[in-house]
């Protein structure tokens, strides 16, 4: 059969992941999963574990590991002929081996952002939280002005987005995330990016991934054969 292609997006708040997965998955046809999004379409359908992950993040929790296992890997195992690109999972040790037991990663994409990027993007920007749809006054605009492009619902900014819980989110994303960088450092899979602007950042995950996967002008495209 064929070779899949199988990543992951790391990097702490406002790095750009959803930002770069988009255009990765625009270019090289691979499905993007998003784990918040997953979360919210399983809230949404009031599942088991959309109905338990919810009381965690309407106390601002993170999901417990568990919960996240339990809710991502029967969809990754379903996508057995899919090639993919995971954001936001996994977000520690325990998801990142409980991935490992599911799955042979090829790629994961570390984004290295200073804080002060960080801050000001976070500061900017404005989400449709139905949707998860996100925009930045700066770089991505919506058409109309705090709304959302494709259902004219208001857009909002999330209290996590303040500086003030900026600094505990990025220390908490540098404590946890440490671990899984080294294992997938130490696996020879780590690809780390740094720069103040996802423009500039782009070519080079443009170029790497070039070299990994045939680029497509489909966008719909769900499987990628490797050669
Ligand atoms: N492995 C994961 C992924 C997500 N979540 C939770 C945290 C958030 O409250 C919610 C939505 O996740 P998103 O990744 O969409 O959004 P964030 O705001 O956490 O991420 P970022 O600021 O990095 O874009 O799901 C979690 O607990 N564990
Ligand atoms: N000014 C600016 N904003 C950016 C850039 N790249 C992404 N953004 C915005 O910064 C915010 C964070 O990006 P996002 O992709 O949501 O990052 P994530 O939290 O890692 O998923 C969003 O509002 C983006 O629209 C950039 O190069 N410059």
């Amino acid at each position: 059969m064929a070779k899949l292609f199988r990543a992951v997006i790391m990097g702490p708040p406002g790095s750009g992941k959803g930002t770069i997965s988009e255009r990765i998955a625009q270019r090289f046809g691979l499905t993007r999963l998003s784990s918040g999004d997953f979360i919210r379409e399983n809230i949404a359908a009031n599942t088991d574990a959309g109905v338990l992950a919810k009381t965690y993040i309407e106390r601002g929790l993170l999901v417990p590991d568990h919960v996240m296992t339990r809710l991502l890997l029967p969809r990754l195992e379903e996508m057995t002929r899919h090639s993919w690109l995971m954001d936001g999972f996994p977000r520690t040790l325990a998801q990142a081996e409980a991935l490992n037991s599911t799955c042979d990663l090829d790629l994961v994409i570390s984004l290295n952002i200073p804080y002060e990027t960080l801050k000001e993007r976070l500061s900017d920007r404005w989400i449709h939280p139905a949707s998860g749809r996100v925009y930045n006054m700066g770089f991505n605009p919506p058409h109309v002005q705090g709304r959302d492009d494709i259902s004219g619902e208001p857009l909002i900014q999330q209290d996590d987005d303040k500086p003030e819980a900026l600094v505990a989110r990025l220390r908490h994303y540098k404590d946890v995330a440490k671990p899984i960088i080294d294992l997938y450092k130490s696996k020879g899979i780590l690809h780390t990016f740094s720069g103040t602007e996802t423009d500039r950042i782009w070519p080079y995950i443009n170029s790497l991934l070039s070299t990994k996967i045939p680029s497509t002008s489909q966008t719909d495209t769900q499987c990628i054969p490797m050669p």
